[in-house]
């Protein structure tokens, strides 16, 4: 498994585009999140929709959703295919309710099916996307009463939503034997909804070791070195994982 970040940054960050990622694997290829830059992005990669298999949706928010609606019309408009949507199954109705049915609804199209081959995801149970490709959703806080998840794919990488720093499930992957950890950092504290890179800093030196910082501000360059054991996503770089 391969991934790389569309972009790296946080909702507010302008030097980096929204934390979004794509995930390879013999030539399957799965975009997480699809947020507001994701479009222009994707296309400095080099990249069209048409290249993408499947798209997972870890939560409502612009940065993780905000690209759907253009992602929607030009797989319709453009290359007549209906694209395969992988999300937790409360998330449907949101989504389409609170988020695309404005933009997306015209005579006769007016549900999320009509644009997307939608596939349901119950949170904990592991899921294949693809052969070699499988997911865990572990439901994540991040706003009050606001569904998030994050992901684990293959029993080994754990790709944090957005969430609130949560010691005991990082020690516990890291016990369980997962072997990276993507977890989105708000560098400067008050984390309020994310993870702060003090919390992340109070973990222990082999679970540092193996945790990624993302989803981070544009000030990031200022905290090289200053992350201990943790390292930094590069937005576009290809990782083995
Ligand atoms: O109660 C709240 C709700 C939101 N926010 C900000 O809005 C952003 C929305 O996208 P995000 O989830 O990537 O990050 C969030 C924060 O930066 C906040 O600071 N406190
Ligand atoms: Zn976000
Ligand atoms: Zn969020």
């Amino acid at each position: 498994m391969q991934i790389r970040m569309v972009g790296t940054g946080s909702a507010f960050a302008k030097k980096y585009d929204n934390n979004n990622a794509l995930i390879e694997t013999d030539g399957y290829r799965l975009l997480v999140d699809c947020g507001i830059t994701l479009p222009k992005a994707l296309h400095q990669m080099g990249h069209t929709f048409e290249d993408i298999d499947a798209v997972l949706i870890s939560h409502i928010h612009g940065d993780h959703v905000g690209g759907l609606e253009e992602f929607a019309f030009q797989m319709m408009f453009k290359y007549n295919r209906k694209p395969v949507l992988f999300i937790a199954d409360t998330l449907i109705e949101p989504l389409w309710e609170q988020t695309l049915r404005g933009g997306l609804t015209q005579d006769p199209l007016n549900k999320l099916e009509h644009f997307f081959d939608v596939r349901p995801i119950a949170e904990g149970v592991e899921t294949e996307l693809h052969p070699g490709l499988k997911v865990k959703l572990l439901q994540t806080k991040h706003i009050p009463n606001k569904r998030s998840y994050s992901f684990l794919f293959n029993g080994c990488f754990f790709y944090s939503a957005d969430m609130k720093f949560d010691r005991e499930l990082l020690l516990r992957l890291a016990d369980e034997g997962v072997k990276a950890i993507y977890h989105d950092c708000q560098l400067e504290a008050p984390g309020a909804v994310h993870a702060t890179l003090d919390e992340l800093l109070t973990l222990p030196e082999n679970v540092q070791k193996i945790t990624w910082l993302m989803h981070y501000g544009d000030a990031m360059e200022q905290y090289a070195g200053r992350t201990g054991h943790l390292r930094i996503v590069e937005p576009r770089k290809r990782y083995d994982i």
